[in-house]
């Protein structure tokens, strides 16, 4: 470990993952870090873009040299140059006595890691395109290159490509920040690392104790997580489950209702949208196709509603079953987790098949 701070921790045993699509950018990183050329990581926030990028560091010959990050969303513009590059003794009021190094020269013999990249003003992609072509700085306020053994690896979670059209991204420097390429997937397109995840974080969080996300949600909870779509990616996990531990009594496991309300927002308001009129519709189709499919589930009705063109997602689903099933009209079988029709359930759909008004109260 070196004592200035500026290390990698992450290996690429330290990325959870079972999925093909996070299998294949595993794959690609481990390439990407057996050669020395510039990378650009792009993916949404919080996929893991600098887990990869530590990881590719830690896998490269320059394993033992610094890692230096830099986010260029946090950087005040007029410090950039500064920071980045060092400044010389008097370059400016207030510059240090002997002047001081830059992370570049920090970075020196390791990699220095540019995250959100797609924010750097447009004149200093200039100076920083020139940099990555000479591999030398010239400090602020002074006159000599001093050449530099660094590696660049760039990451942004904006469309990249989109900003070179738009005209605020220059396009010779993406394509010499983006010799290699690498994606990092959002998680809703990679729903198998979620539970794994999820009981990675667990028994991080629980010191151990729990290791298996179905000992701490409930079955619901965890339908609901895996169709979820993760706007926060795997940064909304790690936060969820350091919540939920330490909000969550010992004796219950989780349930829809104790996730934080902007993550159910979505299922609680579509329902509370439809009218009275439109559940009872819906509800109508679903006792419908119970009917048909004895035993059918959430899962499939869903799908099925999809095809039929209803707007009914799972969620909703779920929801009017569990009213149906108060109301005395299904009955929820647990463990096949089907749906049956109840007498009261069968007689209402009869009624209204046969020309039947569903009146209050039935
Ligand atoms: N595959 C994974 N396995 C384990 N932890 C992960 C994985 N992917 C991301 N994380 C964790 O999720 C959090 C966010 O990851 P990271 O900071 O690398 O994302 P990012 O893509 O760089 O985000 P941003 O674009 O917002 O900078 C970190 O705590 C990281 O350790």
């Amino acid at each position: 470990m070196r004592k200035d701070g500026l290390t990698a921790v992450y290996e690429f045993e330290d990325i959870v993952g079972q999925s093909r699509a996070i299998k294949k950018a595993i794959e690609a990183a481990k390439k990407i870090a057996s050669s020395d050329s510039t990378v650009l990581i792009y993916g949404e926030s919080g996929t893991g873009k600098e887990l990869f990028a530590q990881a590719i560091h830690n896998a490269s010959r320059r394993k033992d040299g610094p890692f230096v990050p830099v986010n260029f969303a946090a950087l005040p513009s007029n410090l950039l140059e500064s920071e980045l590059f060092g400044y010389e003794e008097g370059a400016f009021t207030g510059a240090k006595k002997g002047g001081k190094p830059g992370l570049f020269e920090e970075a020196d013999g390791g990699t220095i890691f540019l995250d959100e990249i797609g924010d750097a003003p447009q004149d200093f992609q200039v100076r920083l395109l020139r940099v990555l072509q000479e591999k030398r700085i010239i400090r602020v306020g002074g006159l000599k290159a001093i050449q530099l053994d660094v590696r660049v690896i760039a990451a942004t979670n904006k469309d990249l490509w989109k900003k070179v059209k738009e005209g605020s991204f220059r396009q010779d420097l993406y394509y010499r920040l983006s010799v290699l390429p690498l994606y990092v997937p959002p998680l809703r397109e990679r729903k198998e690392d979620i539970l794994v995840l999820l009981g990675f974080y667990l028994k991080r969080y629980t010191d151990g104790r729990i290791t298996n996300a179905w000992d701490f949600f409930e079955e619901d909870t965890l339908d609901y997580l895996l169709s979820y779509e993760w706007p926060g990616n795997v940064r909304e996990l790690v936060n969820l489950v350091e919540y939920l531990v330490s909000v969550k009594d010992e004796t219950t496991r989780i349930a829809i209702e104790d996730l934080p309300s902007h993550m159910i927002s979505g299922i609680l308001s579509a329902a509370s949208d439809l009218s009275v009129k439109e559940k009872r519709e819906a509800m109508i189709w679903i006792m419908k196709k119970i009917k048909e499919n004895d035993g059918i589930g959430r899962r499939a009705l869903a799908e099925m509603a999809k095809r039929e063109n209803w707007n009914l997602g799972e969620g909703i689903i779920r929801r009017m079953m569990k009213q149906m099933e108060r109301d005395g009209l299904i009955e929820l079988k647990i463990g096949a987790k089907g749906a049956v029709l109840t007498g009261k359930g069968k007689a209402l759909l009869e009624m209204v098949e046969n020309g039947g008004k569903w009146e209050e109260g039935m």
